[in-house]
């Protein structure tokens, strides 16, 4: 089966492109042209899609509101409408944050959405119009995404952790964190069975395990690191940001391990793997 991923330089993209799936950067499908993706699709001879290109600067978004909606709630829904036009799946990924993060539980893929910013509210646009668009898909919710490339939590703690030999980091916000080649894995294997079996189409839940707060996933990369820098818990109040995060990022993945069997992929043995990646001289 042959594989085409929207997004080339990103996280998830870099991993997609390592396992043999094509990609398709924005010099070729520009999501702000939701148009020029769906032509991209109807010309390809791809018999699956996978997106993973968004707009993920969470801050910046409640700025950028109107190409955020675009890229994140417009181009979803073009590219599923010219795959269910072809009769091919669509594999596109999405996050933890079309949740409000209220109370403790995880949250199940049918609970009901609240995001709590821009970011959020568009790619919760984007689900809502692939589920809309008659293809056949799985809209994969993750959270907290690392790898050795482009800009994540680890790669910023590791930049700070050099500067620095003390931080504050959130406590308060929990969630799975998950590496970026888990994810890629998992849409592959998304993809495939879809395009045997349609009736697996749904939104799906894939995060790193254990779950900890943001302080707690700092504190473990500067062990695994060789770093030592000293991690101070902090409210969420205490590090304000243009965005507001949810506090509860827990997601109840069951529903992937049942209907794929794939299971949540513990996130420490990831991040050793990526430490390594960015370590290697
Ligand atoms: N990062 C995270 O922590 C999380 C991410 N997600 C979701 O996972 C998916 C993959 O995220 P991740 O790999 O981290 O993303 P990155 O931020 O690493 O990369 C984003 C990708 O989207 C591309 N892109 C952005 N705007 C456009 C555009 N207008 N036209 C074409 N391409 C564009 C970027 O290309 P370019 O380099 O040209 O800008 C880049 O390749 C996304 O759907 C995201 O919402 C979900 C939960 C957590
Ligand atoms: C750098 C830093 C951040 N923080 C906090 C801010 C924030 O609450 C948390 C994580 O910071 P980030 O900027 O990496 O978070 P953020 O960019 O919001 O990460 C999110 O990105 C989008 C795309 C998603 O879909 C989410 O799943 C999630 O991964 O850590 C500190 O407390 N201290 C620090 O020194
Ligand atoms: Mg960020």
């Amino acid at each position: 089966m042959s594989l085409l991923a929207f997004g080339q330089t990103g996280q998830v993209a870099k991993e997609l492109a390592r396992l043999g799936v094509q990609t398709v950067g924005r010099a070729e499908a520009d999501l702000s042209d939701p148009q020029a993706c769906a032509d991209f699709i109807a010309a390809t001879d791809a018999n699956a899609i996978i997106n993973a290109a968004a707009y993920t600067a969470v801050d910046r978004a409640e700025t950028e509101e109107a190409l955020a909606q675009t890229v994140n709630g417009d181009a979803p829904g073009a590219i599923a409408l010219a795959c269910a036009a072809k009769g091919i799946p669509l594999v596109h990924i999405s996050t933890d944050y079309v949740f409000n993060g209220a109370g403790q539980a995880p949250f199940a893929p049918d609970h009901p959405t609240a995001p709590l910013g821009v970011y959020g509210r568009t790619k919760l646009a984007g689900e809502d119009a692939v589920r809309a668009s008659g293809a056949a898909h799985a809209i994969l919710r993750t959270s907290w995404v690392f790898s050795a490339h482009g800009a994540n939590f680890v790669k910023t703690m590791l930049r700070l952790g050099a500067e620095r030999d003390a931080l504050t980091v959130v406590a308060d916000q929990i969630g799975g964190p998950t590496s970026a080649r888990a994810i890629a894995m998992a849409c592959v294997t998304m993809a495939k069975a879809l395009q045997s079996d349609h009736s697996k189409s749904g939104t799906y839940h894939f995060s790193g395990a254990p779950d900890v707060s943001w302080a707690e996933f700092a504190r473990v990369i500067f062990k695994e690191a060789g770093l030592s820098v000293l991690v101070t818990d902090i409210p969420s109040s205490d590090y304000p940001t243009p965005a507001k995060r949810p506090l509860n990022s827990r997601l109840d993945c069951a529903a992937t391990s049942a209907g794929f069997g794939i299971a949540r992929p513990d996130w420490r043995a990831g991040l050793r793997d990526v430490l390594a990646e960015i370590q290697k001289p």
